[in-house]
Formats: C-alpha cells, structure tokens, sequence
C-alpha cells in the first residue's frame, strides 16, 4: 500500500495500514509467568499438592469440580495392575465407619495410571506425628489403640483383614479422628480366620510371625501389628530393639495390653472385644498435667 494511498484514508483509519505505523518499540526482555497447567484426571478432578507416597502410589490432594468439594487420590504407580487397584478401592469401599477412609470414586486409565478418589483427610499420618513431636503420651495411646481396635472391628466384621496396620497407615486428623488408610494389601477373610497367601506380603516391622513363617494373614494378624504400632506411638522406638529405660517408663502402663497384642501364638493374642475392655478399664492412665491437685491428692 503507497503512502498515497494511505493519505487518502481518514486519520481514524490511518493505523490499520500496516506501513503506516509507528516502528514497534523492541521487545524487552521480562520473562513470562509460568503457564498454569492444572492436571485434570477424567475431567472432573482438579490434582493439587502431594500429600504424600508409599510403595504404590502418590496421593494428592484434589478438586472435585462437579460436586464442588475437596478430595485426596491416590494415583497408582505400582505395577500391581488394573485388579489390584479395583480391588484395594473396592476392600476400602466396603467399609462404612468414621475410622476408616472413604473411598469415592476409581478413575481407571486417566493419564495412563489408575486412581482412587477419596475423602481428603487433614492433619498427618501416625508416623510422622511421632517423628516430628515425638511419642505420645499413654492416655493419647491408650485413646488410640481403642480407636483403632473399634475401626478394625469394622473391617473384620466387613469380612476383611487389613494386611498392613502401621504408623503409616493411620491418619492422626487435625479434628480428632483416628483414621486407618490404604488397604492395597487388604484381603477377603475365608471362615472367620486366617486367609492363606502364600506371599508375607507388608511391612517387615509390622508382619506376625505366623504371617511370616506361613503367609497366613487374619485378624489375628492386624492385632499383632497393631500392638507393633502402639508400642511404635508410645515410645517412637521398634519393639524389636532392646527396650531403653526411657521406652520401659512410657509404655508402662500399657506394657499388658501390648504384650498382649502381640503374643507371638496367634491362638494366644489377645482378641480385640478383650483388648478393648482392657484399654477403656485402663482409666488411671492420665496426663498428670490434666489432674487438679485435689484429684492428685485422691489419687495417691
Ligand atoms: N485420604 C487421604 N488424605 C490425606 N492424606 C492421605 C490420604 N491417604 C493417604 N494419605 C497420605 O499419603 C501417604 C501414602 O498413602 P498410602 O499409604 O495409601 O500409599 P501406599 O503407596 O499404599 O503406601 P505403602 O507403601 O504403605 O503401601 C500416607 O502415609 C498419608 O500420609
């Protein structure tokens, strides 16, 4: 176009003539934000922050945009496979108590991976409490343990054994709840005992020694680790290691039910009815901070 030509358009019009503009100032070097990429999984569920991982996957925190509500998932990267994951949602889903995790959804295939969509819950797993603050103190314990043995109740009742109780896998909720999670090694109880697997499959700290010696998993089983797991909470130690003068005081009042917990003749353990009764009959044990001083008096 000839500057003849541009003359002759009306000055309003004059910029839409490519000659005729001013020279572009050059471009000045400001880097550009990061592009917010937000990873969807099966278009509904917004991922947000890591929340944590195991040997099976990482779980996130989530959006779910179509009911407008937070999540957690658990993106699967094990190579367990498609009937792994249905069923590890499936053992978990089965279940309808305020101890155990909510399981919403399974996303199969999104991104390649497989997903279990679940309640999200706040706060910290067991393990991490007691590595960052420190062990409990045995009211908190003895509170926990019949938590856990009412939520594991649930999950024998529901026909299940869990297969892998321990600090990890209990989630200490910043509203007080006591939440048992994953149950990837969750499996159907035959009769009303031990299932037979062939595989100690688990953490090794945790395992029974009939699991072990036999692969032989029942609710039997989940008592021992669970025994494993309060002695871990109450102390911050592994049972298996010689106990310190330190770890002997603080489980003292639990040592019974403990040792109880993890008798080492699944027919002897403790069951959880009777470790129940003798949690809640252990009411002396209390912080000595929560007592008045006349209640100290009338305690002597
Ligand atoms: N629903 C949830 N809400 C919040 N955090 C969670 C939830 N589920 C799991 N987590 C966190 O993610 C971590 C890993 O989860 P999980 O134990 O299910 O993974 P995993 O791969 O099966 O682990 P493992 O190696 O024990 O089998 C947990 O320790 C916990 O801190």
């Amino acid at each position: 176009m000839s500057h003849s030509l541009t003359n002759a358009l009306p000055p309003q019009a004059r910029h839409l003539v490519p000659e005729a503009r001013p020279p572009r100032p050059p471009a000045l070097p400001i880097p550009l934000p990061p592009r917010r990429t937000t990873r969807m999984v099966a278009r509904r569920y917004e991922l947000g922050a890591r929340l944590g991982s195991g040997g099976m996957g990482v779980v996130w925190s989530g959006y779910d945009l179509l009911l407008d509500r937070v999540v957690a998932l658990k993106e699967l990267t094990g190579d367990r496979g498609r009937a792994a994951a249905l069923q590890e949602a499936r053992a978990a889903a089965r279940i309808t108590h305020h101890g155990v995790v909510r399981v919403i959804d399974v996303v199969l295939a999104s991104h390649g991976r497989d997903w279990i969509v679940m309640e999200l819950l706040p706060g910290r797993c067991l393990g991490t409490v007691v590595r960052e603050d420190g062990p409990l103190d045995p009211a908190r314990v003895r509170d926990l343990g019949i938590r856990l043995l009412e939520a594991l109740s649930a999950v024998h009742s529901s026909g299940l054994v869990h297969g892998d109780v321990k600090p990890a896998n209990v989630h200490l909720c910043d509203d007080g709840r006591v939440v048992i999670t994953d149950f990837g090694l969750a499996q159907e109880l035959s009769g009303d005992c031990a299932v037979i697997t062939g595989i100690a499959e688990g953490s090794p700290s945790v395992l029974a020694p009939e699991s072990i010696a036999e692969g032989r998993f029942g609710t039997a089983s989940d008592l021992y680790a669970l025994g494993v797991t309060l002695y871990m909470a109450a102390t911050g130690e592994s049972p298996f290691e010689e106990t310190t003068p330190a770890a002997a005081r603080r489980i003292g009042p639990l040592h019974a039910v403990i040792e109880a917990l993890m008798h080492p003749d699944p027919q002897h353990r403790v069951s959880a009815p009777a470790a129940l009764v003798a949690l809640r009959r252990s009411r002396t044990i209390a912080p000595a901070r929560r007592l008045s001083p006349e209640a100290a008096l009338a305690a002597r």
